[in-house]
């Protein structure tokens, strides 16, 4: 089993990418969906939370205000690594859990979709392949505006707040460009989706020459061992 890392930056279109990926029948793990669970009422992660940030950033029903706390860590650096060093243990310990799961199921490769993956450097080591889901900062700004109801001010705050996409671009192994519309979108993730299919089967082939190499091994192990004695 392989694992494939799937990034971009804020609102490039990593939602939607998955979501054809996910038609294809591929086994998806969503980072941004753990992170909301983590932190539901009761959880560890919850309470460490309002300790630092104080019941102020809670709705009435106990749960956390995400936009409250986003405007909040989106303009201060050292407030976000506090969160990031909250969550981020809780967020990786069910994506593992998750991981074997699909293990499990027979899952052959599984897409993790990691909107910090590059930024968090350690984890690209155990990717196979990168995936980064790019689309030019202009749009990339005017999308995240208009999805999130943000100004322009707060939009780059966000943008900021992560690694330039053309840096991440340099450590991708590969790049799907979301500037244009949904459907060169869709073409360029079935290209992807092909290739990873590919390389299972070039996985398939090195594992079955390996078994060839290691029979005709033990066969002239066999004659040699019945020549000699
Ligand atoms: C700040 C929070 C409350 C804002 O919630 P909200 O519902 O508005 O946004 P959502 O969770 O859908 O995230 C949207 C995008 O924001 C960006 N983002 C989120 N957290 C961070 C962060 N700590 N640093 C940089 N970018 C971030 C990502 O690109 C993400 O895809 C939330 O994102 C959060 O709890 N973040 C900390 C956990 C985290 O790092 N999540 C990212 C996945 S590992
Ligand atoms: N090719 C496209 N053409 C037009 N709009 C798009 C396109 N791709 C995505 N969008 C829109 O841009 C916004 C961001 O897309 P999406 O939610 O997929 O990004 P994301 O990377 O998952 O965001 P986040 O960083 O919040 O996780 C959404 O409102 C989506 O509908």
């Amino acid at each position: 089993m392989f694992l494939v890392g799937l990034s971009g930056g804020i609102a490039t279109g990593k939602s939607t990418v998955v979501a054809v990926l996910r038609e294809l029948g591929c086994a998806v793990i969503d980072a941004d969906v753990i992170a909301r669970e983590v932190v539901q009422p009761h959880f560890k992660a919850h309470q460490q939370i309002v300790r630092y940030f104080g019941t102020e950033i809670l709705l009435e029903n106990g749960e956390i205000n995400r936009e409250a706390l986003g405007n909040i860590i989106f303009s201060h650096p050292e407030k976000r690594q506090l969160l990031n060093s909250i969550t981020h243990p809780e967020i990786q310990k069910e994506m593992l859990k998750q991981i074997l799961k699909y293990f499990v199921l027979g899952y052959r490769y599984v897409i993790l979709d990691i909107p910090l993956l590059f930024e968090t450097k350690r984890l690209t080591k155990f990717m196979k392949y990168t995936v980064l889901v790019y689309c030019d900062p202009p749009t990339q700004l005017s999308r995240l505006m208009k999805r999130n109801g943000l100004s322009q001010a707060e939009a780059e705050a966000r943008v900021a707040s992560q690694l330039p996409l053309e840096e991440k671009r340099k450590l991708a192994t590969h790049v799907i460009d979301n500037s244009g519309d949904r459907e060169s979108t869709r073409r360029q993730v079935l290209r992807l989706h092909a290739r990873l299919e590919d390389s299972l089967d070039f996985l398939w082939a090195r594992l079955a020459a390996g078994a060839v190499v290691a029979g005709l091994g033990g066969l002239v192990y066999l004659l040699l061992r019945h020549f000699i004695s």
